[in-house]
Formats: C-alpha cells, structure tokens, sequence
C-alpha cells in the first residue's frame, strides 16, 4: 500500500472508530485503483448480501428546497419558516435547538443591510454545516476528491451574488472546497419518508465507479450507509458502485459522467457495443432494419454502423434523434396507455423494443399504471414491461440492485393481483419466491415498503445490521 493509501486508512479508521461503527476484521481496503486515484478492494471473498461496511455522514443536509420538511431532524410536522429571516424551514421542536440556533446564527452574521435571504438557503445548508465540523471530520473532507471546475461551488455563488451575504475569506475559501468535494462524492440519502437528502460520507466516497457495480447501498433510520456485496466478489477484487443510471445506454452513461464527473468510463460494458447483448443503444437501420450500433463505444463522436449492411450514421445524428423521441414522450402521463400505443407506432420503426428510449417508456408505465383500478390488460401489460425490464438487468449482470428488488415488488404485487383475477401470468414466477428475494435485496433499507418489513417479521429476521455486522 502506498504512502497516500495509508494516511487515508488511517483517517477512515479515526472517522468510523469516532462513530462506533469501526470494525477490525474488515473486508475492505484503501489501494491504488488502476482507474483514478485510489479505490477500494476486497480483503476476502465476498458472498452476495454481505455487509462490507457500514459509513457515516459527515455532512447531511436538503439536496432540494423541501418547504414541509424540517432541515434539523427531516421530519414533516408543523414546519414553519424560521422567524429569524435565516431563510430555513423548522418543526418547533428543531427551531429552539442548538443545532439550528448555531446555523441561524452563522447566516444572520453574513447579513448586510442589501442582504436578501430566501428558502434558497436550504440547499445551501449542506457546505454550510462543513463551518461547524472538528479538525476531524475537516480532515475527512480534505482527503477527498475535489471537483474545481467554475460550474461546481454554484452554492456560494447563490449566497453572495444572489442572497448579497458578506462571508468573510476564510469561510468562502472552506466552504467552496466542501462544494467541490460534495460534487465529486456526495450520495443521495434515501430517509424513511420525505425528500432524500445530500451526505458525505468519508469511506464510500473512496468507491470508484463501473456501470457494472458489485454492489447496492441502503440507509438505515440514521442515516447510516450499508454497503452490500450486490453479487460473489473475489479477495484482491475492486468494489464498485455506479454513478449512473443502469436503464441508460453508452453514450448517455459516459456523456453525463463526463459532464458531472470529468472521467470516461471505460468499463467492460462500455466497451462492448452491445453491452452485453442488451442492445441498449441500438438504432434500426433505415436501409435495413438491421441494429445500428456504435463501432468503438469509447469514442465520442465516433461513427456508428449497422450490424447487417454496414450503413454508417454519424453520432450527432442518433444523439439528436434519441433526445427527440426521449423529450416527445418525457410527460405524457396524461392517459398514459394511449401515449404508450403512440409511443409504439412512432417508435418501431426508428429504434428496437430494446433501446434505452423505449426501455424508460416502459420503466415509467410500471409505476404510471397504479393498483386495483387497473383493467386485466393494463396490468397484463404492466407485468410484461417489469419482467422486460428486469431481462435487461440479468442481462447487464448488476446482480442484487437496488432497481431490481423495486421490480420484484412490484411484480409480486402485480402477480397476487393477477391471480386473484384469475389470470395466470408466468408460471415460471413464483410469487413467494420474487418477495423472498426482494425482501433480502432491501434487507436494512429504512424506506423499504410494508410488504417486505412484514417479510423479514415473519421470517423472525432482525432489521438491526448491527446483529449482522459486529
Ligand atoms: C467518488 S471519487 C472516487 C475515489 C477517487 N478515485 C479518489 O481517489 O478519491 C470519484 C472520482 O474518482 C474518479 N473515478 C471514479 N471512477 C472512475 C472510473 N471508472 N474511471 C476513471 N475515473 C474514475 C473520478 O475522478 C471521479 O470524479
């Protein structure tokens, strides 16, 4: 292990020691990575399911501007705008704490007669909450990755050009490095209820990406990290997490990391034009139908060719076409199965079942077409798009996502009803099993829904990853 691995074990270790959660067997390294910087790399073999380690904030706080939750503890009771003009939303209980008395007091000192504080400053609460951190947790944050392009740090650009607060250099100076770390490793916190949050958390920040992740997160009612081993990993194997959306394809997946986090992905899927035989990119040919595809994923504005006459179509072209189709069927949730017929007739002769465009059309009809009211053929139809979408995810080997037990409930859930209409779907889907495996794939998840705690009660299954991690 080199020198920088080291201190930054070194500080992992004080962080997670300083939270209890620290444990000394652990299944988890800090190593070079053969990516970028450092990574994380497993200590043994790894079974799917495996607690691998569980983190811990170091800053929380709102990622959007929640007006009926309160930005101390997240609940949604009784909030009201603070009376102080600090610009932050409290329940009354959170409103007379310390906690918000030093946040309130911080904001007011940077007020100047022109200054115009507005609920904006919820999500300027996050860096903010960096000012009151110890040498400690300062320290976790300055061995991070830190993003310094002009578009990241837009929080203290909101402050002091649109709020006209007056901080002082040494606070604008730190509160920028925290952006810049946030934008490069903060996660998205699901709680129990209400609007997910924004956190830094020191260890799975370390976590470098692959669109081929072995492993899921879930956060506890503490807002704890649980990372799981989302499929068998090999001692000396790097751990990967994705940061990108599993539905999309190539371009979209390295366009956007590139965008938001300046590196080109150059995964095994993303090397392979078919990734993986999902064909989630794929055009049809208009001289042939054949499958349009691009020659060398890992070019940008590459050419693409058809696998059956070897037309070639320039990038730009699909790229404007996709985004047509994406954005003329992004809102039509207005009697969504006569857009979804539209969608079919405007679509099949452009791009296959299998491209990402249609693939998110189907994704969003799963959860369009509710419950109960549904006629037999909406919800033969709805059972159709999950076990499609969950094929691809097989196909794209992700293992135990977080996407995939959100498809099993919801295809136990569509199944049951199926039955009791006297409809047999798929034989080859047993209700019972799909729930058991989604039961174990949101094992710990807070915001894992009723059916699946009832699961894990009746199975006599602890909920505490306590019992399952020391
Ligand atoms: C959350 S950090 C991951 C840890 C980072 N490697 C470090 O040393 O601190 C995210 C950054 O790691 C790098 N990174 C992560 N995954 C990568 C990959 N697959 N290929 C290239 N760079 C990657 C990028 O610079 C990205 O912005």
């Amino acid at each position: 292990m080199d020198g920088l691995c080291h201190e930054t074990e070194k500080i992992i270790e004080n962080h997670l020691r300083r939270r209890g959660i620290w444990k000394d067997e652990k299944l988890w390294e800090v190593g070079k990575s053969r990516f970028s910087g450092r990574g994380v790399y497993a200590t043994r073999d790894i079974q799917p399911g495996e607690i691998i380690f569980v983190d811990s904030p170091v800053i929380l706080g709102p990622r959007a501007i929640p007006e009926n939750t309160c930005v101390s503890c997240y609940n949604d009771t009784n909030i009201v705008l603070c009376p102080m003009s600090c610009g932050l939303y409290l329940c009354p209980s959170c409103l007379d704490g310390d906690k918000h008395s030093q946040e309130c007091a911080k904001i007011n000192s940077w007020k100047t007669e022109k200054s115009f504080v507005t609920d904006r400053m919820m999500i300027c609460l996050a860096p903010i909450r960096s000012l009151f951190l110890d040498d400690s947790d300062r320290e976790s944050i300055s061995m991070l990755e830190a993003h310094r392009e002009p578009q990241h740090g837009i929080e203290v650009d909101l402050m002091k050009k649109k709020m006209l607060l007056e901080l002082c250099d040494e606070e604008e100076n730190w509160i920028r490095l925290t952006c810049a770390v946030l934008d490069a490793n903060s996660f998205e916190v699901l709680p129990k209820t209400g609007p997910t949050l924004r956190g830094l958390f020191p260890l799975s920040s370390l976590l470098n990406h692959s669109c081929v992740p072995n492993v899921m997160h879930v956060f506890d009612e503490d807002h704890h990290m649980i990372l799981k081993a989302a499929k068998p990993i090999k001692k000396g194997e790097e751990i990967f997490l994705t940061y990108s959306r599993i539905l999309w394809c190539t371009l979209s997946r390295r366009t956007h990391l590139l965008r938001t986090k300046h590196f080109a992905c150059e995964c095994p899927r993303c090397h392979d034009p078919t990734e993986f035989g999902t064909n989630l990119s794929a055009m049809l040919c208009e001289s042939c139908s054949g499958f349009v595809l691009p020659k060398n994923p890992l070019i940008f504005n590459g050419v693409w060719t058809c696998n059956s006459c070897d037309r070639q179509v320039e990038e730009s072209k699909i790229a404007f076409i996709m985004s047509v189709l994406a954005k003329r069927f992004s809102d039509v949730d207005e009697d969504h199965m006569k857009s979804f017929d539209l969608f079919r007739s405007k679509s099949e002769k452009i791009i296959p079942k299998c491209n990402q465009v249609s693939l998110e059309f189907m994704y969003r009809t799963i959860w369009i077409l509710g419950g109960a009211e549904l006629s037999d053929e909406h919800f033969q139809i709805k059972g159709e798009c999950l076990k499609y979408v969950l094929d691809v995810l097989m196909k794209l080997d992700v293992g135990a996502s977080k996407m995939r037990g959100l498809l099993l409930h919801e295809l136990y859930k569509c199944q049951k009803e199926l039955i009791s209409r006297g409809i047999v779907m798929d034989e080859k889907f047993n209700e019972d099993e799909i729930l058991e495996e989604a039961a174990e794939i949101y094992m710990f998840d807070v915001s894992a829904p009723e059916i699946i705690k009832n699961v894990w009660k009746k199975k006599n299954l602890s909920t505490d990853w306590n019992d399952y991690f020391f």
